[in-house]
């Protein structure tokens, strides 16, 4: 009898992509196989693709060659706007801007991902508000504009909508690079408390290695033939 296949969240095998234009630089990848809960750590220094790699995991560009599987959905064959909505319903993004709406109350900001994935706001209202207050956000905080808020403040809010809609891959680059040590690491705790309570997985992106303790599987991006190791 044959094991019953895996279903992989991310399943990457031989993903290359180079600039158009470019002659020099590529991304080479032999394969990534990630499962409903795992944890990835990417580190890499400047310029060696975390941004490329991460513009190509969530659809943004696709591969030259290779299959990129989302959800046993084939990214690399899609439209732009078929990966358009595959994007809004099973990724959560966190980047080191936050990109959030400055005027926007915090609560409004966290229920867009549900308008951008055409879902129910007032369904949306009470998980938004329970994610904000589990992320230490007291109520009276959510009706405030996201500008008032301190920038650690602002970095719980946007986590808080990268995982309204519980995604099957919560993606983050860079999220904590503005805090220090001791705020870095309640932020990795709670943001790994709440992507584990909706069973996320995570593909975190940083510079700092001192990270890599929080997770299941690490990728060098200096040494992409050697594929992910473990943690
Ligand atoms: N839009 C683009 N057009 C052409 N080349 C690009 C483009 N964006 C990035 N590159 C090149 O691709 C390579 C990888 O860049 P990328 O931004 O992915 O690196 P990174 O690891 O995210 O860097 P950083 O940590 O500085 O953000 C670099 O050689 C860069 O010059």
């Amino acid at each position: 009898m044959t094991d019953k296949p895996k279903k992989y969240v991310i399943d990457l095998k031989n993903l290359q992509f180079r600039w158009p234009g470019s002659s020099g630089w590529q991304l080479q990848l032999p394969g990534l196989q990630l499962e409903a809960g795992q944890h990835l750590f990417v580190r890499g220094a400047s310029g060696s693709g975390k941004t490329t790699l991460l513009n190509l995991l969530s659809g943004i560009t696709t591969p030259h060659q290779g299959e990129l599987w989302l959800q046993q959905q084939p990214m690399h064959r899609l439209s732009a706007s078929k990966r358009d909505t595959l994007r809004a319903q099973q990724i959560g993004v966190v980047f080191q801007q936050l990109n959030l709406i400055p005027y926007l109350s915090v609560i409004d900001n966290v229920l867009l991902v549900a308008r951008f994935a055409g879902q129910s706001i007032s369904a949306s209202e009470e998980r938004a508000s329970q994610l904000l207050s589990r992320l230490g956000l007291v109520e009276s905080i959510h009706q405030r504009a996201a500008a008032e808020l301190s920038v650690g403040q602002q970095q719980r809010v946007a986590i808080a909508r990268a995982l309204l809609l519980r995604p099957a891959l919560l993606i983050a680059d860079e999220p904590t690079s503005a805090l220090d040590a001791d705020n870095r690491d309640a932020f990795m705790q709670l943001m790994l408390a709440e992507a584990n309570d909706s069973g996320t997985t995570v593909i975190f992106v940083s510079h700092d290695t001192a990270l890599r303790q929080y997770f299941h599987w690490y990728l060098d991006m200096e040494q992409l033939a050697q594929g992910v190791q473990a943690c």
